[in-house]
């Protein structure tokens, strides 16, 4: 079981977001990456949202050849456009896509998430429809899970109860972030970072955390990535500042 890119070019008009990506990634796995990376452009591709070139499998099928599969769930808006409120959402979503209703209820006490199933998803705060669109792709207990940024503009104990959903459901997938103090409760799930276009080969959570960002190619490195066309190493050891204590990963970003 796998996701996997071969030569995958995603374009808007002439501008190559992702150039020539080839990766296979197994499990579930953390992707990080700064603005316009092109980490959601990647998720909705996979997603089967955005059209690409190459070969982008999931389970060895052809992801654009892929009609109706219902072991994929995301938590992108443009999945949730269909239905007007949130419950015509449900309706919909229960008939096609396995969503159970009675596992989003319950997800939703968890969250403590007190709201009108009869507005739109557009009526809710930012944080209250990532929520909502988290729990709808949970709900339909999907074999792989693709979730962009399924933290944000969310506070604090209620994004510890989503660590604990993207542990519990899903057997593989995709995880974009910013969030480095949410990616703490992840020690052993794979990080990935996404820039200049290419996948960089993927590093455990827990040591991305422990180590350092220096600039330049270095031989110590666990792993030496291209920012921007500069080199930058990622070292453990005394020096400089651990990541996991920058609470941004700007520095990486040469910023
Ligand atoms: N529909 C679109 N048309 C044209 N360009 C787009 C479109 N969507 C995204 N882009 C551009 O593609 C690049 C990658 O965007 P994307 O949203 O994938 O980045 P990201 O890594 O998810 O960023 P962030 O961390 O800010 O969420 C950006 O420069 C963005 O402006």
């Amino acid at each position: 079981m796998m996701i996997e890119y071969q030569n995958v070019t995603i374009s808007y008009w002439k501008w190559d977001v992702i150039k020539n990506l080839t990766a296979k990634i197994a499990g579930k796995v953390f992707i990080i990456g700064k603005n316009g990376s092109g980490k959601t452009t990647l998720i909705k591709a996979t997603a089967g949202l955005l059209p690409y070139k190459g070969s982008i499998r999931i389970e060895g099928k052809e992801v654009k050849e892929i009609k109706n599969y219902l072991g994929l769930a995301t938590n992108l808006g443009e999945v949730y456009n269909l239905g007007y409120t949130i419950n015509n959402i449900l309706d919909i979503y229960s008939e096609e896509m396995n969503v159970d209703k009675g596992l989003f209820s319950e997800l939703l006490k968890e969250v403590d998430l007190d709201i009108n199933l009869n507005l739109p998803l557009f009526r809710l705060s930012t944080g209250q429809s990532l929520l909502v669109r988290n729990i709808l792709a949970f709900s339909s207990k999907p074999k792989i899970i693709l979730l962009d940024e399924p933290f944000e503009n969310i506070d604090p104990a209620r994004r510890a109860i989503v660590a604990e959903w993207i542990k519990k459901f899903g057997e593989e997938g995709i995880i974009t972030t910013h969030n480095l103090d949410i990616l703490g409760k992840f020690p052993d799930y794979k990080l990935y970072i996404l820039s200049d276009s290419k996948l960089f080969s993927p590093i455990l959570v827990k040591d991305f955390l422990e180590s350092s960002v220096v600039e330049g190619e270095r031989e110590d490195a666990i792993l030496t990535l291209q920012v921007s066309g500069k080199k930058v190493s990622i070292v453990k050891g005394k020096e400089g500042t651990k990541i996991g204590s920058l609470g941004t990963i700007d520095r990486l970003y040469g910023v």
